[in-house]
């Protein structure tokens, strides 16, 4: 599928769940988020529909994430029967990581490729008060079992805040070297927009500088699936630095993906007010529209987005809500 910008469009980003055993303070309030019902929620042969039907008009990539994946009882059986679509070329998960140490094994028979893991801090406190309350231990355990049953290194999503854990970045990029993990460091998008957000904002650009001050780094090429990502290498370490410029960055010109969230809802862009309820084509079932209404998600794709570090504003929503 190409979009009216002539995009090649080959990646879906499908979110499982709205729930999260975590409450990172740049993605959920702390809290008042509206609970999506039982029912709201799309089941497994709904999200599988949506599955089949994308990738018989080309999606080749999936992404797995919500709020949290490994939440939603049943989500290994709903993987394997995934990972079994013809014309399905890779499947990904993205995951806070809490649970990896128990689910890692079960993962990867199931067919998952790859798992990215999001982590913001290599300090204990510094984790617990970004994510209010999580166990830092339990997600460095889950990534030395994902490498145990098999797994590559996972990437690690690094949210950079100043004055957060911007302290960190030449931490994380050791971990380049000592555990061979790629590690991306995020600009902070405001979305839950808490007061005086804006002293969170760090550019893509002050990052890159800021490594580059004590290492020398390479450049590497992007693969196919590519997602947003610029990439470098710190030469001779095994793992990448990635840098993800989502607020300030250009990369809206060679986007691949369209997203759905866990109530149905597809969208052409992620910061996009548009938004195409796909429920109406899967109770019941009807194929035929699902195909329409994907391709018009497609067609309708904006070119990219107008968010900005300053005066940005927008409908409200939650990163947990849309899979980010
Ligand atoms: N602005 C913007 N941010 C995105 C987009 N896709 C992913 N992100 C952000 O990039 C970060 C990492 O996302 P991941 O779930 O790891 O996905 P990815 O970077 O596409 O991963 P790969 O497929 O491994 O390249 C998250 O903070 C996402 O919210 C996008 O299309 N636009
Ligand atoms: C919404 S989470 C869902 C998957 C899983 N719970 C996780 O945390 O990896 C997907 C990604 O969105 C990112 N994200 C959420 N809110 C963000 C924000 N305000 N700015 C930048 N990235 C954000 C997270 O860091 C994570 O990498
Ligand atoms: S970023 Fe992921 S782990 Fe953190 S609150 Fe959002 S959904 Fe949960
Ligand atoms: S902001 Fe929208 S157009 Fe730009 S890369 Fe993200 S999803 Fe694609």
């Amino acid at each position: 599928m190409r979009d009216q910008f002539g995009r090649k469009i080959n990646y879906l980003r499908l979110s499982v769940t709205d729930r999260c055993n975590m409450r990172c303070f740049y993605c959920m309030p702390a809290e008042g988020v509206e609970k999506v019902g039982h029912e709201a929620v799309l089941s497994f042969e709904e999200l599988f529909l949506i599955a089949e039907t994308s990738v018989s008009l080309g999606i080749e990539k999936i992404r797995i994430t919500g709020g949290e994946p490994l939440v939603r009882a049943g989500i290994t059986g709903f993987l394997e029967q995934l990972s079994a679509l013809p014309g399905l070329r890779h499947m990904a998960l993205t995951t806070n990581g809490l649970m990896l140490r128990q689910m890692a094994g079960e993962l990867y028979r199931a067919g998952v490729q790859r798992l990215n893991v999001s982590l913001d801090s290599l300090k204990p406190s510094v984790f617990a008060e970004i994510t209010r309350g999580g166990n830092l231990h339990a997600v460095l355990a889950g990534l030395d079992t994902a490498v145990s049953v098999g797994f590559p290194p996972p990437k690690i999503n690094v949210v950079i805040m100043r004055g957060v854990n911007d302290g960190e970045i030449l931490d994380f990029v050791e971990l380049t070297r000592s555990r061979g993990n790629a590690v991306r460091f995020i600009e902070y998008m405001p979305v839950v927009k808490e007061e005086g957000w804006q002293r969170y904002c760090i550019s893509g650009v002050e990052i890159v500088a800021r490594i580059a001050d004590h290492y020398p780094l390479e450049t590497i090429d992007k693969g196919v699936y590519a997602g947003p990502s610029r990439d470098f290498r710190i030469p001779g370490a095994e793992g990448s630095i990635g840098i993800i410029t989502a607020v300030s960055g250009h990369f809206c010109s060679d986007c691949n993906r369209i997203r759905v969230t866990a109530r149905g809802q597809a969208k052409g862009c992620l910061f996009s007010n548009e938004k195409t309820d796909l429920v109406p084509f899967l109770r019941p079932p009807d194929p035929e529209g699902l195909t329409t209404a994907l391709r018009r998600i497609v067609a309708t794709k904006p070119e990219g987005h107008g968010i900005t570090c300053d005066g940005y504003s927008h409908t409200n929503f939650t990163m947990a809500q849309v899979g980010g």
